[in-house]
């Protein structure tokens, strides 16, 4: 049988672990951001699942948009050019914007990210991010809500992909380092 985790050498964290931890950022949004009606905007492609599993936790008032960015391509380091393959369908300024991502890893998709809206005029900006790897950053950039910090290994499942893979899993793992072997 065809079974993607038989590539997987070890479960960093259970679905269990992500659920209990993903209710605990809803709590935080909703205690700050409770009546602001917030535009929490996901980054695809690889937050969907979080995004998804973070906004069916909160009971506020709040809009989603999406906008999609990809930067690795199918290697698990970043290229360091970051294209914009979706923008963004509804207008951000003077809104109270939360940009929702899987990880935050050299920093450079969340820094490109920020700039761009930025310049759009929202009322505010944070960042919330699933998994912070903060060993590979490059650019000075931290997130204001943190599920957790990750070591510096390639992680994928929950959302996050190897040259388009894994994303379906339910979990949070490591590769078997073979599978890498040809990159
Ligand atoms: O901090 P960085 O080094 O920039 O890495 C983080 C980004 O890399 C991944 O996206 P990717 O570009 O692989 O596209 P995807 O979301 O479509 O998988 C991940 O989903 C983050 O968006
Ligand atoms: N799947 C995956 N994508 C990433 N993008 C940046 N870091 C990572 C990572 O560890 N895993
Ligand atoms: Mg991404």
């Amino acid at each position: 049988m065809d079974n993607i985790a038989k590539d997987i050498e070890r479960v960093l964290l259970s679905e269990e672990e992500i659920a209990a931890r993903v209710a605990e950022i809803s709590a935080d949004i909703t205690r700050d951001y409770g009546g602001k009606n917030p535009l929490l905007i996901s980054v695809l492609r690889g937050s969907f699942i979080f995004m998804a599993d973070l906004v069916r936790s909160l009971p506020i008032e709040c809009t989603l948009d999406f906008m999609a960015v990809s930067s690795y391509g199918k290697k698990s380091a970043t290229t360091g050019a970051v294209k914009i393959t979706k923008d963004l369908d509804l207008d951000i300024e003077g809104r109270h914007v939360i940009i929702v991502e899987d990880i935050l890893d050299s920093g450079l998709t969340l820094s490109f990210m920020m700039e761009l809206m930025s310049a759009k005029r929202p009322a505010s900006i944070r960042l919330c991010t699933l998994l912070d790897k903060p060993a590979r950053r490059q650019k000075p950039i931290q997130a204001d809500y943190v599920g957790f910090e990750v070591p510096d290994e390639f992680v994928v499942g929950y959302g996050l992909d190897y040259a388009d893979k894994y994303r379906n899993l339910p979990y949070i793992g490591v590769l078997k380092p073979c599978i890498y072997c040809k990159e």
